[in-house]
C-alpha cells in the first residue's frame, strides 16, 4: 500500500522556485499550473497512482523516468515502447502503427489505449508512470473514457528544440523515426497536439513544469522534489 500527505511540502508551497521562476521553451502559462493542494483523485483515491510524463522528442522523458522507478518504485509505461514492441510481435496493427511512427504522427487512441488499459491490469502495481502518454487532447479523451481515470500528476520536461534535435539525432538506438525529417515532423505534432494537453494539465493543476537543460543527474533532482513535495510514501 502506498499513501500520499494532505498537503504540498513547505518546499514547493513556500519557495516555489523549481516550478514557478520558469520560463518555459514553449511560453506556456504555468503559472496556472499551481495549487497549494494535493490535486483530487477521479476515483475517491481508490485507482492507482498514475502519473502522465510529458514532452518533446528527446526532452528525457525515458531518461528520467528510469531514475524515477529506481528511486520511486513507479511500474514504468512507455507508450512508445509499448507500440515499438506491438511492430515486434508482427500484430495486426503492426505495419500500421509503424507506418505512422515513420510518419512522425499519432497512433489512433484506441490502440494506444488498450496496450496501456493491458498493462495496468495486468499488474499489482498501485503506482504508474505513463510516459509519452497522452500526444493529443483525443489521446487524453480516450484514456478517461476507457480506464475512467485521470492522472494524479503530469510531469512536463520543457526543452528547447534544438537541444531535442541534437538529441534525437544522437540518440543511437536504431529507432526508424530517429532523423531529421521525422523529427522535424515530431515537433511540429508535440506543438500542434501535444502542448495543448499540457496546457490543460496545467490548467487542472495537475502540471509540473521541468526545466529539461542540464545533466542527467541535475533534472533529477527537479523531479525528486516533485516526489518529495508529494510525500509519495511507499509502505
Ligand atoms: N539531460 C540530458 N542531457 C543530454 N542528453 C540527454 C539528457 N537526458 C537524456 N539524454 C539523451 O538524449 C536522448 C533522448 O533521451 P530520451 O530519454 O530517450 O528522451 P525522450 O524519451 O523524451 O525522447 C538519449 O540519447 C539520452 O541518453
Ligand atoms: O501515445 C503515443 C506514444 C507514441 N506514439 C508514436 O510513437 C512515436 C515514438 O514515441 P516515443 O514516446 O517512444 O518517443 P520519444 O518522445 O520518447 O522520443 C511517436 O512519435 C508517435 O508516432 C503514439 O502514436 N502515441
Ligand atoms: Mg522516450
Amino acid at each position: 500500500m502506498w499513501r500520499r500527505a494532505a498537503s504540498l511540502s513547505p518546499f514547493i508551497s513556500s519557495s516555489g522556485s523549481l516550478i514557478r521562476n520558469h520560463q518555459t521553451a514553449y511560453n506556456l502559462k504555468i503559472w496556472e499550473s499551481f495549487t497549494t493542494e494535493i490535486p483530487t483523485q477521479v476515483k475517491g483515491g481508490k485507482g492507482p497512482f498514475i502519473c502522465f510524463v510529458l514532452g518533446g522528442p528527446g526532452s528525457g522523458k525515458g531518461t528520467q523516468c528510469a531514475k524515477i522507478v529506481k528511486n520511486y518504485g513507479l511500474t514504468h509505461l512507455s507508450a512508445g515502447e509499448l507500440l515499438r514492441r506491438e511492430i515486434a510481435s508482427n500484430s495486426e496493427y503492426g505495419t500500421t502503427i509503424l507506418n505512422t511512427i515513420k510518419e512522425g504522427k499519432i497512433v489512433p487512441s484506441e490502440v494506444t489505449v488498450s496496450l496501456i488499459q493491458k498493462e495496468m491490469e495486468s499488474s499489482d502495481s498501485k503506482k504508474f508512470l505513463i510516459d509519452g502518454f497522452p500526444r493529443s487532447e483525443e489521446n487524453r479523451a480516450a484514456f478517461e473514457r476507457i480506464m475512467g481515470a485521470e492522472p494524479d500528476i503530469v510531469l512536463f520536461f520543457d526543452c528547447p528544440e534544438e537541444e531535442m534535435v541534437n538529441r534525437v539525432l544522437n540518440r543511437n538506438e536504431g529507432r526508424v523515426d530517429d532523423n531529421i525529417d521525422t523529427v522535424r515532423k515530431r515537433l511540429q505534432v508535440f506543438k500542434a497536439l501535444n502542448l495543448p494537453v499540457i496546457n490543460y494539465y496545467a490548467r487542472r493543476g495537475k502540471l509540473y513544469t521541468i526545466n529539461a537543460v542540464g545533466t542527467v543527474d541535475e533534472i533529477f533532482e527537479q523531479v525528486r522534489a516533485v516526489f518529495a513535495a508529494l510525500k509519495l510514501v511507499t509502505e
